[in-house]
This record gives C-alpha cells, sequence and structure tokens, in this order.
C-alpha cells in the first residue's frame, strides 16, 4: 500500500508543509551548534535506598555518535530511560545547550523534552502490536477527522521515516511479525524517526540478529548519523566503533567514564 493513498502526498508548493517541516526544523537549531549536555544526574527509584546512577555527566554534540558499554546491571539502560523522559533524575538535569562558534554558550540552556527524544528498547519487535506495517508506524494517528493540513505533515513525516529506513522496499502492508530480523528493525527504527526526534537512543541495537542482519542494521546506523544525533548502548563494540564519535564506560554503581572503546 503506498504512503500517498492513505494520507494523501501533495504537490510541493511555496506553503506545502514540506516547506513548513523544514522551516520548523531549522528553528529547532538557531544555534551555531548544540549539544545535549547531562549534568552530574543522579537517579534513584522511589522508596529506594540506592542510587542507581551517580552524578552522571555527558555532552553529546548535536549529528554524532555516542556509545555506553560497561557491565550487565551498571546502570545504562536506566540512564537512557532517563534521557527519554520515562523517569526523571534525583537531581542534577539534562538538558540541550546552544554556542556559536567561538565555543560560548549563546542562550540559557533548555531543558530536553522528551518530544525531542526517539528510543527503541532492546528486542522491540517483541513490542509490536498492528497487523500491517503502515499500522504499527502510525499506530495512534487520526485516520479520518484531521484536517488537510495534518494530514499533509503527517504524510510527509511518514515518507521521511520510511525512506529513512528503506522500508520503501516492502509492501507497507506486511505483518510486522513475517518480517526477516533485520527488517524488523528497520521497522522499529521507523516507529521513531515517525516523530522527527532530534536525539535517538538505542538499546542494543544488534542484540539478538544474525551476522547478515547485524551488517544491515551498522549500514543503516551509518545512513541514520547523517542527520541525527545517535546514542546507543550495546555490548557489540567492534561492529560499532566504525561509527563511533563519543564513548563512556559506565561502571558499577552508575558511575560513567568518558573512555575510547577498549577494540
Ligand atoms: N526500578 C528499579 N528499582 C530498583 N532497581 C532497579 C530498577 N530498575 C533497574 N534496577 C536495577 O538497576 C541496575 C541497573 O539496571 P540497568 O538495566 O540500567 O543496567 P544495564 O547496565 O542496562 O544492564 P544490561 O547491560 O544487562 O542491560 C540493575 O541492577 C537493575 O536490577
Amino acid at each position: 500500500m503506498a504512503v500517498a493513498s492513505i494520507l494523501f502526498s501533495p504537490p510541493l508548493s511555496k506553503n506545502s508543509p514540506n516547506r513548513i517541516l523544514q522551516k520548523s526544523q531549522a528553528l529547532r537549531i538557531s544555534s551555531d551548534y548544540s549539544q545535549f549536555e547531562v549534568r552530574k544526574v543522579s537517579y534513584r527509584p522511589p522508596g529506594t535506598q540506592h542510587n542507581l546512577l551517580n552524578e552522571v555527566s555527558l555532552s553529546l554534540p548535536e549529528k554524532s555518535f555516542g556509545l555506553i558499554f560497561g557491565r550487565s546491571g551498571s546502570g545504562k539502560t536506566t540512564l537512557l530511560q532517563l534521557l527519554s523522559g520515562l523517569s526523571e533524575p534525583t537531581s542534577g538535569s539534562i538538558y540541550v545547550q546552544s554556542y556559536s562558534n567561538d565555543g560560548n554558550p549563546n542562550q540559557h540552556p533548555q531543558l530536553l523534552s522528551p518530544e525531542r527524544v526517539g528510543i527503541v528498547f532492546q528486542f522491540p519487535e517483541r513490542f509490536f502490536l498492528a497487523d500491517t506495517v503502515l499500522e504499527e508506524v502510525t499506530f495512534g494517528w487520526p485516520r479520518q477527522k484531521a484536517d488537510l493540513l495534518l494530514r499533509q505533515q503527517l504524510a510527509l513525516k511518514l515518507q521521511y521515516a520510511i525512506n529513512s529506513v528503506g522500508l520503501n522496499t516492502i509492501s507497507l502492508d506486511e505483518d510486522p511479525h513475517t518480517l526477516s530480523g533485520g527488517f524488523k528493525r528497520r521497522l522499529a527504527l521507523a516507529i521513531q524517526l515517525v516523530q522527527t526526534p532530534d536525539l535517538l537512543l538505542l538499546d542494543e541495537p544488534l542484540a539478538g540478529l544474525d551476522w547478515k542482519a547485524r551488517a544491515d542494521v551498522v549500514k543503516l546506523l551509518k545512513h541514520l548519523k547523517k542527520d541525527l544525533t545517535i546514542l546507543v548502548v550495546s555490548h557489540d563494540l567492534k561492529e560499532l566503533s566504525s561509527l563511533v564519535d563519543f564513548s563512556w564506560r559506565m561502571e558499577m554503581g552508575g558511575i560513567l567514564k568518558e573512555e575510547p572503546l577498549p577494540v
């Protein structure tokens, strides 16, 4: 099923939503460059006595690829949950800071809002609910009553997501559960990209895939890296090393240290 047949793809004109989308994206980053910044974040789950994260700090410039590695149970997933807004830091802050080219902040830091963040959990295919790829990507979207402008904007977002992950080579009528492992991961990424996030968080993106699908996902991440800021938690350091701009080790007790990959 074609994207356009569901949501109507408009011709491009001066006032087309494509231009509106580009304009709003350009407005979001008005500075010379910006960084996602985590400052002295600690986290203790409500009702417990133990900090899972202890004064974690990191900076990730826009359009760069960061990787967090470390032993199981050290707190890596917990940090992604805080960055995505699923839980709130007990202390510290997570924000976006913009800078001029001379390296000085050029406005007040903005708190990172969850709408700007996409997160793909480990084994995302386990959470697929819909009967078709299209329904899975557009889950929760208005079908009939949305006004024309909204439908046009949604159609463009859908097209962007589908094309970005290479799902345009298959029918959107396919059952998500029958896709290959690599295509299931593409679909999981499309579900996030349709929200046009600025920061994409991936928890163990290669886990459970065969060698071919793993190579496929690495290639896809290389492509996505051109337009997105990506932060990955993974044990697959060798396979991801060619993508990595910044890396950190999470030590037991939730202590984060910037460190080169040990590969
Ligand atoms: N809500 C919670 N309450 C108490 N302890 C928790 C809670 N959530 C996670 N934990 C514990 O926090 C620790 C860190 O978990 P987390 O999943 O962040 O580790 P991880 O580094 O991502 O591990 P893995 O590599 O195995 O995915 C674990 O010991 C986990 O059992």
